[in-house]
C-alpha cells in the first residue's frame, strides 16, 4: 500500500508573532552603558512594553524549582551567554504574556504591541534564532561610550544593586564577552541597515533625548524590518 504525501517542501518556520503587528526593538550596548535607564524612559514616551533578558533570567534563576537556576547563576557571574534556547522561550512566553493582556493605548490595538528587548541578542546564534522563530526585530539602538565610563557606572551601581555581577572582576568578564560575542551582532545588523548608534556618555537628560528621535523615526518606519539573509 503506498501512502500519498504532499510535496515536501522544506520551508523555516514562521515566526511565532506577525512583525507587521508586533514591533520589536532591540536594545544593545556594553555593560552600563544606560541601557535600561533608557529604556525605563522609552516606555514612557510610547507605551512599549519593556523585556530585559537580563531580568527574564534573574527571575528564573530565582524561580523555585528551575532546572536552569544553577546555570543562569553561573553564566552571570562570569559573564557569559545563557544558551539561547533558554533566554529565547523566555522572551517569547513574556511576550505572549504581553499580546494577550491585550493592553490598551498606542501600538496596542487590533492584536498589535510593541516591545523594547534590552540586552538582547548577546551572540549570533540567537539573533538568527529569534528573527526567524520568534518575531522579525525591526531596529536596533546602539547605546555606545567609552569602557571608562561603563565600568564607572557599574561600580557606582554595584554598591546598591545586589548583583552578583556588578564587580571589577565579573565586569572586565562582561567586557570581554561583550566584545567577542555582541560585536558581531551590532556589525550585523549594521549591514541590513537596522542599527541607530546613540553615544550614550551625556547626561541621561541628553541621550533620552536622542533616543526618543530614534525611536519615533522607527516607529515611522524609518528602520523598516528586512529579511535576514
Ligand atoms: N547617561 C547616564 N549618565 C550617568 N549615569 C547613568 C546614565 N545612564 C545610566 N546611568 C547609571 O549607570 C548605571 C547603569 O545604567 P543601566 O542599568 O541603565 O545600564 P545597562 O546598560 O542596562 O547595564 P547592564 O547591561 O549591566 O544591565 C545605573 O546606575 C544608572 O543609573
Ligand atoms: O541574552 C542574554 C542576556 C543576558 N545574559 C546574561 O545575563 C547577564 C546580565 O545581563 P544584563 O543585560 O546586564 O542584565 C549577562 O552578563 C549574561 O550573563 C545572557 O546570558 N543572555
Amino acid at each position: 500500500m503506498s501512502l500519498a504525501i504532499d510535496e515536501i517542501v522544506d520551508e523555516p518556520p514562521s515566526p511565532a508573532f506577525d512583525s507587521s503587528k508586533v514591533t520589536v526593538v532591540f536594545v544593545l550596548g556594553g555593560p552600563g552603558a544606560g541601557k535600561g535607564t533608557q529604556c525605563g524612559r522609552l516606555v514612557e514616551d510610547f507605551g512599549f512594553c519593556h523585556l530585559s533578558a537580563g531580568d527574564l533570567l534573574r527571575a528564573e534563576q530565582q524561580r523555585e524549582g528551575s532546572r536552569y537556576g544553577t546555570l543562569i547563576q553561573t553564566c552571570i557571574r562570569e559573564g557569559t551567554i545563557v544558551p539561547m534556547e533558554v533566554t529565547i522561550k523566555l522572551l517569547e512566553n513574556a511576550m505572549a504574556a504581553a499580546l494577550q493582556q491585550k493592553r490598551s493605548g498606542e501600538g496596542w490595538e487590533d492584536e498589535r504591541g510593541r516591545f523594547l528587548i534590552d540586552g538582547f541578542p548577546r551572540k549570533m546564534d540567537q539573533a538568527l534564532k529569534f528573527d526567524e522563530t520568534v518575531c522579525l526585530s525591526s531596529v536596533v539602538l546602539y547605546f555606545s561610550t567609552t569602557e571608562e565610563v561603563m565600568r564607572k557606572r557599574l561600580l557606582v551601581r554595584g554598591q546598591t544593586s545586589g548583583r552578583e555581577d556588578d564587580n571589577a572582576e565579573s565586569i572586565k568578564k562582561r567586557f570581554n564577552t561583550y566584545k567577542s560575542d555582541t560585536m558581531p551582532v551590532i556589525d550585523h545588523y549594521t549591514k541590513l541597515g537596522k542599527v541607530a548608534e546613540i553615544d550614550s556618555s551625556d547626561s541621561i537628560e541628553e541621550v533620552h533625548k536622542l533616543a526618543s528621535e530614534v525611536v519615533r523615526d522607527a516607529l515611522m518606519g524609518k528602520y523598516s524590518a528586512k529579511v535576514l539573509v
